[in-house]
């Protein structure tokens, strides 16, 4: 399916204005959904019944998308998976995200901080996926460490335990894609309310691509110049690529 794409500077905007006085959602509901979404797209990627496995390893950075990986662990654990987060480098500008933690610890998932073996789980026997929620479209390369050598990790580990990458794969440039020769490819990418400019560089033959973010009504969308996405019944994730 053709999509329309919106820059990562447009895509800050778009926040901004979801967010804003006038639309007034705060970043916890999208965080919510957006979350909810990726979770979907697990599932749908990998059901349950078609495997013995139920172990995914979430690795969540230090902005809004490794937000997004902390709900959607929370998610992943009622729909029957067993997620383990790896979160390096914990936010300590909101209060929120020790709140999403806490959530986690209620729902005893495994939290790892920097200083744990998080790569025991890099381990197909027993994982399903990688969920990348590292970094998201507010990226600048070059990365910093720790996370240049967690890519290096994944590079590494990539034919054969699958990533699923939250709104951009982590360490590719938002608009232009995979620039370093090193980048990871995910097998899945989930967009988030509308792809970004990298999105057109995946090869279809070996990312599955979904949109989710399932947040805005038709007139939001042509004010960015996108159409809707063609989501069906209560689903928060359609598959734009290969269809
Ligand atoms: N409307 C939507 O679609 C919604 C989108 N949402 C999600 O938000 C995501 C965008 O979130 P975001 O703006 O917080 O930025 P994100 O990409 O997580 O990274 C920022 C962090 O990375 C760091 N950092 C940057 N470069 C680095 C480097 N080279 N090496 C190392 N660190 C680096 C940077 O650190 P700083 O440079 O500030 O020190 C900061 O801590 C978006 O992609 C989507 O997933 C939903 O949650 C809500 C609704
Ligand atoms: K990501």
């Amino acid at each position: 399916m053709p999509f329309k794409t919106v820059t990562s500077k447009l895509a800050a905007q778009l926040d901004r204005d979801l967010m804003g006085p006038e639309i007034g959602f705060t970043l916890e509901q999208l965080m919510e959904l957006a979350g909810f979404s990726v979770a979907q797209a697990v599932l749908k990627e990998y059901p349950l019944a078609a495997s013995t496995k139920t172990q995914v390893l979430v690795l969540a950075g230090p902005g809004n998308n490794g937000g997004d990986g902390l709900v959607c662990a929370r998610h992943l654990k009622l729909f029957g998976f067993h997620p383990v987060v790896y979160y390096p480098k914990p936010n300590s500008k909101t209060p929120f995200f020790s709140r999403l933690v806490n959530q986690l610890k209620f729902f005893n998932i495994p939290v790892l901080n920097v200083d744990e073996n998080w790569t025991q789980f890099l381990d197909s026997d027993s994982t399903v996926c990688v969920v990348d929620a590292l970094f998201g479209f507010s990226f600048k390369p070059p990365v910093r460490e720790p996370f240049g050598s967690i890519l290096q990790q994944l590079h590494k580990v990539q034919d054969r335990l699958p990533i699923v990458s939250v709104d951009v794969p982590t360490g590719w440039d938002v608009d232009e894609g995979p620039v370093e020769p090193n980048s990871i490819i995910p097998k899945v990418l989930v967009s988030l309310t509308v792809p970004k400019p990298c999105a057109s560089k995946i090869d279809s033959l070996e990312t599955q691509h979904y949109v989710g973010g399932r947040f805005v009504p038709a007139e939001f969308a042509h004010k960015y110049k996108f159409e809707p996405f063609p989501y069906e019944n209560a689903d928060q994730v359609v598959k734009l690529s290969p269809n």
